[in-house]
C-alpha cells in the first residue's frame, strides 16, 4: 500500500499550478426521472449547460470532456458552441454503465493533464466554492470528494423489515465532483470493471484499493437531479440562491 500511495501521491503541488481536466458523465438513461433530464430547462437553461458553465468558470479546470449518449452528442455540442464554452474539448459517446462512461472520458483528456474532476452532468447547481475546495484538496491528497452529513435517520432494511440503525454521526452523502490523480482513478476503475464490481460512484473504486479519499465540505444545494420532484427543488434553490 505504501508503494501505491507514493506512486500516485508522490509529488507536492502548488495551488497556482493546478491544471485539472473535468470528465462529465452524461450518458445515462434518466429512467428514474422518466424523461431526458440533461436537456430539461432549469429556469430556462438546459441542465447540462448549467453544469458545464459552472465547470467552465472554475479557474483550476483547463479542459472538459463530456461523455454522453450517441443521440445527445449533436445537441450537447451545439449548446456548448452557442454558449461560447471554450473549455469543452470533446463530446464523446459513453458506455453501458457510469464507470465505463467515466473511463472513456478519462482516456480523452489531453496528455499533461494529471488531475481529473469527475462531475455528474446531472448536478447543475455545483458552486465555485465547492469546486475550489475539492479540486485543491484532490491536488494535494490524490483523492477527494465533497460530502454532506445525512439529515435523516438511516435504516438498513431487508425484506421490508428494519435490520439495524447505523450511527448517523458517521454517515455522509457523497457528491461530485470527485477529484483524483488521473492514473490512480483510471487504474482503480479498470480494476473494478475487470472484477465485475458494480459501483455507484468513483471513490468506491479507489476505496477498493485500500486508499483513503479525503472529504471536503459538500453543499445541500449540489443535488443530483434524479426523480421528478428534484426539478422543482432545483428551481426553488436557484431562486433562493439568487435572492440571498
Ligand atoms: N451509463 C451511464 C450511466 C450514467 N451516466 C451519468 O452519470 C450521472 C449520474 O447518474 P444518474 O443520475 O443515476 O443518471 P441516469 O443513469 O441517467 O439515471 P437513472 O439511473 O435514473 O437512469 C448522470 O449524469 C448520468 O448521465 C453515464 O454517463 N453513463
Ligand atoms: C456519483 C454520485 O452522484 C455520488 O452521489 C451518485 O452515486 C450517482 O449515483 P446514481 O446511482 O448514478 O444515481
Amino acid at each position: 500500500m505504501a508503494g501505491l500511495l507514493s506512486r500516485f501521491f508522490g509529488r507536492e503541488r502548488k495551488e497556482a499550478s493546478i491544471r485539472c481536466g473535468a470528465v462529465v458523465p452524461a450518458a445515462g438513461s434518466s429512467s428514474r426521472m422518466g424523461q431526458d433530464k440533461l436537456l430539461l430547462p432549469l429556469d430556462g437553461t438546459p441542465v447540462i449547460l448549467r453544469t458545464l458553465r459552472a465547470l467552465e468558470d472554475c479557474p483550476h479546470i483547463a479542459e472538459i470532456v463530456v461523455v454522453t449518449r450517441e443521440d445527445l452528442i449533436v445537441p450537447i455540442s451545439g449548446l456548448c458552441r452557442e454558449a461560447g464554452l471554450t473549455k469543452v474539448a470533446k463530446v464523446i459517446r459513453g458506455g453501458k454503465t457510469r464507470t465505463e462512461s467515466v473511463l472513456a472520458g478519462l482516456g480523452e483528456l489531453s496528455r499533461g493533464i494529471d488531475l481529473a474532476a469527475i462531475h455528474d452532468g446531472a448536478r447543475p447547481l455545483v458552486s465555485q466554492a465547492l469546486l475550489e475546495a475539492v479540486i485543491t484538496r484532490g491536488a494535494h491528497s490524490g483523492a477527494a470528494a465533497p460530502a454532506v452529513p445525512v439529515k435523516d435517520t438511516i435504516k438498513v432494511v431487508r425484506e421490508g423489515v428494519v435490520e439495524r440503525t447505523p450511527d448517523r454521526s458517521v454517515l455522509y452523502a457523497v457528491q461530485t465532483p470527485q477529484v483524483f490523480q488521473r492514473d490512480l482513478i483510471a487504474t482503480a476503475l479498470k480494476q473494478a470493471l475487470a472484477e465485475g464490481a458494480a459501483l455507484t460512484d468513483d471513490c468506491s473504486a479507489v476505496e477498493r484499493l485500500g486508499i483513503g479519499v479525503a472529504i471536503t465540505q459538500g453543499d445541500y444545494c449540489n443535488l443530483k437531479l434524479t426523480t421528478p420532484e428534484d426539478i422543482a427543488t432545483a428551481e426553488a434553490l436557484l431562486t433562493w440562491r439568487e435572492g440571498s
